[in-house]
């Protein structure tokens, strides 16, 4: 049987994988997320990939998984408005700028997911999904802030928490969003596990 390892330190990613009943490992790295890429989609593929990459070489010698078949999975969540990459806030006071620019308007969420299976990348993709903000008055992004919840999150809300009071619709997996399209994970996981 093969191991997963999910490369990831997010514990909506843990959440989600453990909910569709896949067993894994977690194992995180620090990747220096610095790139010039600034196409979302290719932005998110190559962090995933990099992100699943740092995890694979720090396994492939580790006793616990250099005799098995072995899958990492890594991923990467952006919000992109109007072309623009939107990441995780440096400060509540970027929380504020970030959330007032997607107010009332319709922004995309893109999570890149990378499989590697025994030093070869065997998956790379992106998974996009349109979100439609309602109107926020700024009395509310303050409120919202105060929380806390947008500062460890890209885009600097959190779809599943109380952001949620200000989501008209979205088009696409909702769980994409929350971090990890795990429909199309598990699509993939099919094709490589045995
Ligand atoms: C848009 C959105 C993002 N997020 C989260 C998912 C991700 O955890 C985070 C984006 O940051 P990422 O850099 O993709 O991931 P991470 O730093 O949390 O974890 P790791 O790099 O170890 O894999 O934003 C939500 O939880 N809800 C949302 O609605």
């Amino acid at each position: 049987m093969s191991k997963i390892i999910l490369a990831s330190g997010s514990p909506r990613r843990k959440e989600l994988l453990e909910q569709i009943g896949i067993e894994f490992d977690i194992i995180t790295s620090d990747v220096d997320e610095t790139t010039l890429i600034t196409q979302p989609d290719e932005y998110v593929k190559y962090l995933s990939r990099i992100k699943a990459q740092a995890v694979w070489d720090m396994v492939k010698d580790d006793d616990d998984y250099r005799n098995e078949d072995v899958v990492v999975i890594g991923a990467d969540t952006i919000v992109s408005h109007k072309g623009h990459i939107l990441t995780k806030p440096k400060d509540t006071g970027n929380a504020f700028d970030i959330l007032k620019e997607l107010a009332g308007d319709c922004h995309q969420v893109y999570t890149g997911v990378t499989l590697i299976k025994n030093n070869n990348v065997v998956s790379n993709f992106a998974e996009k999904t349109d979100v439609y903000c309602n109107d926020i008055s700024d009395n509310e992004i303050r409120e919202y802030i105060s929380t806390g919840e947008p500062m460890d999150k890209a885009g600097a809300y959190g779809i599943q928490g109380r952001f949620a009071a200000f989501i008209g619709k979205i088009d696409g997996d909702y769980n994409n969003v929350v971090g990890l399209p795990v429909a199309r994970v598990y699509q993939e996981l099919k094709l490589w596990l045995n």
